[in-house]
């Protein structure tokens, strides 16, 4: 994972917008089709109350023409003498003087057989020339009267509202089947009976058929209780005409009937519909008439009767086309829309909170990434590291998988950036996390932790201390590679640890302690190595930590103790000073040698404590000797990045009332790497008050001969590894002789350190060697021990 961030998934940054709108569109279509729905149902219960009041009012409007035709019965029946001609026709004519609609009114007489010529010769001196009783003959267009026939009883047209020139006069009704079956029903029934029929010859103002409507008239005062009554005292029939088209429309005219209503009227049924004609109204009011019951059975509508007579014609109404009663389904129609709208607006705005949230997600993204990368090397940085490995730590009980941590620390590092400037030693880090890139897989976790430290995650290995290993020796053999800065070819190295999980820990703690651990024994094995953890480290690490805080008391409880080496002048073999040489009088261990614990004060940064309390003793002690013997007392690299030192040498030989030139500190190499100028001056300082400085352990660390010319030196002092080589290895020989020639030229002093036996001190003097330290001369120990009597000094000189 050496790309670790991959970008969300886009799929689904505008699904709440999508589900938003399908949803809102969902719910409108709902919303609109139940409004639709609600209008539909008042609209219904609007219309079919409109629609069965408009019925009422034509049932009123037609009883009224109905009422009229029987008021002329009554005329007939309650009549003393015969009605005549012109009463008949004044009587009429004023009935229905308001009255549109009515065609025509008839009195058709009831004639027997022997009266038929005395009505005809009536009728002719009435003014009705050529009357005679007719029968109508034929279908159609080929209609036509004839002489009726002999017959028991006629009821022909007698008077009519017709012009007497009409050749309807005369024509019996009872020859005419369906309409003497309408006489015979209003006979015997007593009551109105009606018909639907075309009438002889063509009609004003339309093709369509009337209506007929027969009221029987009785004789009067004769009884109608039984049909044999009504049969035998029939005086005739009252006959009306109706244009029903127009009578309607007039009663709607008159009554102000709602224009929101459509009415058709429909012939009576007849339970089968012979001719096209019988499906079309009879009267309508619509604009359009509908072609048929269907077309008004298809749409919203409302079913009636109207009875005229014995009769009921059917009443259909539908809502006016474009009047108030017709469902506009605007109510619905806003629903949608607004639905519609507010669904718009519902997903523009989550379609921008959408694409708001993923620009702010991507930001935070940015912000994140920026936060878990390495500026300076592009790799990730501690903290995603550490995220990543406590994400791994959680996945490991359920994979069941391993994986290793390599912390990698780089050597010499510093002496780069030191030396080279703080630009050279970015280039190097940069490089460096190159190199371990190109050594890693892309399921590895690389992250800089900071300054000279990288870490790896690896995982996905079947042996994963074999595979972690093997990548350690990768990267160590990389990694000491030379490197190619602008201007200059370096050489690193690097120290690795390894913790491998979850042999050595399942969590960040204990893997990145375990792992340090090893790191540190990599280091201290001398760099450039890789070491895997073992158990043994933590313990080491533990008594290291308990003597961590022992050290603590020790410096607060003064268990520490000065034992003191002498050295010699190597031409007479006379005594000239004393080292002091620390040690630590711990309460169950004993005595501690500097060794075990020198480095541990340095690392608690207790040695600058402990440093001042030996340079104190030190003086103290050495005020007490005789005067010609110097002390030599060991700094730490660490007391020497302490501002106060100067101060802290200068109140210990103050307060001891020591000289200065009885003073000799030594220093080591590695003191001298680094601030350089700010060294030089503080050993300047001392030079100039008297203190005497010598160079520590020379040949061990780094041995440039430059430190001697740079620094004011007054002693160098040679390590005890090249004593002990001194008469086994001819080259010891030639580098001490040629330090010692280096040392003379630059006028400095030289000891030899570590000199146990004759030979190698016999051989020193031969190499010029000023001073000489040694087992031979005497071990470390404590002041109360040292003779400073002649005897001590004897006994050197005979070793001399
Ligand atoms: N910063 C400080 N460092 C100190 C102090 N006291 C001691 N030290 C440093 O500790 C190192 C070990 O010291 P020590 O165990 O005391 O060993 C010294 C001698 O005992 C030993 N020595 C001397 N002669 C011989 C010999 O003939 N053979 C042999 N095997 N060892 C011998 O050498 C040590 C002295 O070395 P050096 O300092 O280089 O003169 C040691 O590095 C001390 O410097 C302290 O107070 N502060």
């Amino acid at each position: 994972m050496i790309g670790r961030w991959r970008p969300a998934p886009l799929s689904g940054l505008y699904r709440p917008a999508f589900v938003a709108a399908c949803l809102g569109l969902v719910f409108s279509l709902v919303g609109a089709a139940a409004v639709g729905r609600w209008e539909d149902r008042v609209n219904k219960v609007e219309f079919d109350n409109a629609a069965e009041t408009e019925s009422i009012v034509m049932q009123n409007g037609m009883n009224e023409y109905i009422s009229r035709l029987l008021a002329l019965r009554t005329l007939f029946e309650s009549a003393n003498e015969e009605i005549t001609r012109s009463e008949f026709e004044t009587f009429s004519g004023r009935l229905f003087e308001h009255h549109p609609g009515m065609l025509r009114i008839a009195w058709l007489p009831r004639i027997n057989r022997k009266e038929r010529a005395e009505y005809e010769a009536a009728a002719i001196a009435d003014g009705v020339s050529g009357y005679r009783i007719k029968s109508l003959q034929g279908q159609g267009q080929d209609q036509g009267f004839a002489t009726a026939p002999q017959s028991d009883e006629y009821f022909p047209i007698f008077y009519s509202t017709q012009p007497k020139t009409s050749v309807v006069y005369g024509m019996d009704y009872a020859t005419v089947p369906e309409r003497r079956a309408a006489l015979e029903r209003a006979r015997d029934n007593d009551r109105i009976a009606s018909l639907r029929a075309e009438l002889y010859g063509p009609k004003e103002g339309g093709q369509l058929p009337n209506v007929l409507v027969v009221v029987p008239v009785y004789a009067k005062g004769t009884s109608r209780e039984t049909v044999a009554d009504r049969r035998r005292n029939l005086a005739g029939f009252v006959v009306g005409v109706f244009d029903l088209p127009l009578l309607l429309q007039s009663i709607r005219t008159t009554t102000a009937a709602s224009p929101a209503i459509s009415v058709n009227v429909y012939p009576p049924f007849s339970g089968r519909i012979v001719s096209l004609a019988q499906s079309m109204p009879d009267f309508s009011s619509a604009t359009a008439a509908p072609q048929s019951m269907g077309d008004v059975a298809r749409g919203v509508h409302w079913s009636g009767n109207l009875r005229i007579g014995d009769t009921d014609w059917q009443v259909h109404a539908i809502p006016t086309i474009g009047g108030p009663l017709e469902t506009a389904y605007d109510r619905a129609l806003t629903v949608l829309i607004v639905g519609m709208l507010l669904t718009l607006s519902l997903a523009t705005y989550l379609m921008l909170a959408s694409r708001n949230s993923r620009r702010l997600s991507l930001a935070n993204r940015r912000v994140l990434e920026l936060a878990q990368t390495d500026i300076l090397t592009g790799l990730p940085n501690r903290a995603f590291f550490l995220a990543r490995l406590d994400e791994i730590n959680s996945q490991l009980e359920e994979s069941g998988l391993t994986f290793s941590i390599l912390m990698l620390d780089l050597d010499r590092f510093k002496n780069v950036n030191d030396s080279l400037g703080h630009g050279a030693g970015d280039v190097l880090l940069r490089q460096v996390a190159q190199r371990l890139k190109s050594a890693l897989r892309e399921s590895d976790v690389l992250a800089r932790l900071g300054g000279d430290e990288f870490a790896i995650i690896q995982e996905g290995c079947e042996d994963q201390r074999v595979c972690s290993t093997e990548l350690a020796a990768r990267i160590a053999k990389l990694v000491a590679e030379p490197f190619l800065l602008p201007g200059h070819r370096v050489e690193i190295g690097t120290s690795i640890g390894i913790a491998i999980a979850p042999d050595h820990g399942n969590n960040q703690e204990q893997l990145l302690k375990k792992a340090d651990l090893a790191l540190y024994r990599s280091k201290s094995a001398g760099r450039n190595c890789f070491t895997i953890y073992d158990e043994a480290m933590s313990a080491e690490l533990e008594a290291r930590n308990t003597l961590e805080g022992d050290l603590r008391d020790a410096i607060a409880r003064c268990q520490f103790e000065l034992h003191y080496q002498p050295f010699v002048d190597v031409t007479d073999g006379g005594r000239r000073g004393f080292e002091a040489l620390v040690r630590w009088r711990h309460p169950s261990r004993g005595l501690i040698p500097p060794d075990q614990f020198i480095p541990l004060a340095e690392e608690a940064g207790l040695i600058v404590p402990l440093g001042e309390w030996v340079l104190r003793r030190a003086c103290a002690d050495a005020a007490t000797w005789p005067a010609d013997l110097m002390v030599a007392v060991n700094l730490s690299p660490i007391q020497f990045k302490e501002a106060e030192l100067f101060e802290v040498i200068s109140a210990a030989l103050r307060d001891s009332g020591l000289p200065p030139e009885r003073l000799e500190i030594e220093i080591t190499e590695s003191v001298l790497l680094e601030r350089g100028v700010e060294n030089l001056a503080f050993m300047e300082r001392l030079k100039s008050i008297g203190v005497e400085l010598a160079l520590d352990d020379f040949g061990t660390g780094y041995s440039s001969l430059s430190y001697l010319t740079a620094f004011p030196f007054d002693k160098i002092k040679i390590d005890k590894s090249f004593i002990r080589n001194l008469t086994h290895q001819p080259r010891s020989s030639a580098i001490i002789s040629s330090i010692v020639t280096l040392a003379r030229g630059l006028d400095m002093a030289v000891t030899a350190e570590g000199v146990e036996t004759r030979e190698e001190f016999e051989r020193l003097a031969a190499l010029g060697v000023n001073f000489a330290q040694g087992y031979l001369f005497g071990r470390p120990q404590p002041v109360d021990r040292i003779e400073f009597g002649a005897s001590v000094q004897s006994s050197q000189r005979d070793a001399a």
